[in-house]
């Protein structure tokens, strides 16, 4: 690699930037990283978990130094952001990179912005979570996903390979797309699915009032489908703002696709509906687990539990001595006997194998995972 990165400057630390953070300072420990957030108190916790180096004191203190920024805030502040950098004075080889989940709008933004005077390459790491804050930030929230790069017109491939490089602490595997691209396909895959996991808690919360009990019987299908509604409102409302043209299209997509179940359940159509589902469920399966691609946004490990007040913590406590993180963790099964089941969910395949190896040292607990 030609040039010497020596300093990084994010500008937003919350879950991204603070994974990126921590994935770069992982794989290169004397590269140095300043941080600034709006938001002063995460800044603060950035710099006690040690995922920054430096507090900037503003978004810019500093930055005239720095080698590669990463802008890492909602996609309508980045906009705003690369305007302001435009009028300071900063390195002449700086790489400037994003990571929001829309590219078309602040990929123009930046050509009309910097023109060709600056290597401006659009980021979107596919992989996060509903989780916000640097407190959910991690080094491996990356691994195995796709990292989305939409480079410019005129952006040069040694500084692709330079921000790849810089960025190999994050295991992810790098894909180059357009804007445009980027924005329909994420429109499909990510920011439409955040609309319908939405509406769908507001179509329960429509129907509370007849039914209390509503939010008690919500049971795995539920919060499975509308576990992202639990994201960032300020993120995703950004996030429609910018990639209006596409989602517009699928909401029109989707009209088509809820008369046409409609007019099965309607006809009574019992093949069609299973073909329906079926087809479905086949796609679903084929999604890539392990390999390059989508993966799974938890690892599950479920334990065969006696069902007695305390086994809960009983197993966390265990988890806990060798500083293995649970993602999430619930009792999903009672059986008539005294068993039950708890399934615990991990960031990665490598916390839940840990994790399984730390149970059966423990305890006689039976575990088990597809
Ligand atoms: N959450 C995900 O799963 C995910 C995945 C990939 C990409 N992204 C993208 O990454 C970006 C950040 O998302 P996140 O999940 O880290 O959100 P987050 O809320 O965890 O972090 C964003 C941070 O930016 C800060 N911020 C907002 N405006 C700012 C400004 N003007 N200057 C400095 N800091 C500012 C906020 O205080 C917050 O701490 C978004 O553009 C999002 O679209 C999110
Ligand atoms: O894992 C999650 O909770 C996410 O929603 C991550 C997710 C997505 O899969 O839609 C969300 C936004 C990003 O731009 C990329 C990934």
């Amino acid at each position: 690699m030609e040039q010497q990165i020596e300093k990084i400057h994010i500008v937003g630390l919350g879950l991204i930037g603070g994974s990126i953070a921590l994935a770069i300072k992982q794989e290169f420990p004397a590269i140095t990283i300043a941080g600034y957030d709006i938001n002063q108190s995460q800044t603060e916790i950035a710099k006690t978990l040690t995922v920054i180096d430096e507090i900037a004191a503003d978004q810019f203190d500093g930055i005239e130094t720095a080698d590669i920024i990463i802008l890492a805030t909602p996609v309508e502040q980045t906009l705003s952001i690369i305007a302001a950098l435009s009028s300071l004075s900063l390195k002449e080889s700086v790489i400037i990179t994003d990571v929001g989940s829309t590219k078309q709008k602040i990929s123009n933004h930046a050509a009309s912005v910097f023109g060709g005077n600056v290597q401006f390459i659009g980021g979107h790491p596919m992989a996060g979570s509903h989780k916000s804050g640097v407190i959910a930030a991690k080094a491996h929230l990356f691994e195995n996903a796709f990292y989305i790069l939409t480079p410019m017109e005129h952006t040069s491939r040694e500084s692709i390979g330079i921000l790849q490089h810089v960025l190999k602490g994050t295991k992810a595997h790098f894909v180059e797309m357009t804007p445009a691209e980027h924005d329909e396909v994420t429109g499909i895959i990510s920011h439409f699915p955040h609309i319908v996991a939405a509406s769908l808690v507001h179509q329960a919360g429509r129907f509370e009032d007849n039914h209390p009990v509503i939010k008690r019987l919500a049971a795995g299908g539920f919060r499975d489908i509308t576990r992202i509604a639990s994201s960032s409102p300020a993120m995703w409302r950004d996030i429609l703002l910018h990639n209006k043209e596409k989602l517009l299209a699928l909401f029109d997509d989707w009209r088509y696709e809820m008369d046409r179940v409609r007019e099965l359940v309607d006809e009574l159509d019992g093949d069609a509906l299973f073909s329906y589902f079926q087809e479905a469920k086949d796609f679903r399966d084929g999604l890539p687990e392990r390999e390059k691609g989508a993966i799974p946004s938890f690892y599950d490990l479920y334990v065969d539990v006696p069902d007695y007040p305390g086994v809960i913590s009983e197993i966390t406590g265990y988890l806990a001595i060798e500083e293995i993180s649970i993602t999430n963790i619930r009792i999903i099964e009672t059986r008539e006997e005294i068993y039950g089941v708890l399934r615990l969910s991990f960031q990665t395949d490598v916390d839940r194998e840990r994790a399984q190896k730390c149970i059966e040292k423990h305890t006689d607990y039976k575990t088990f995972f597809s």
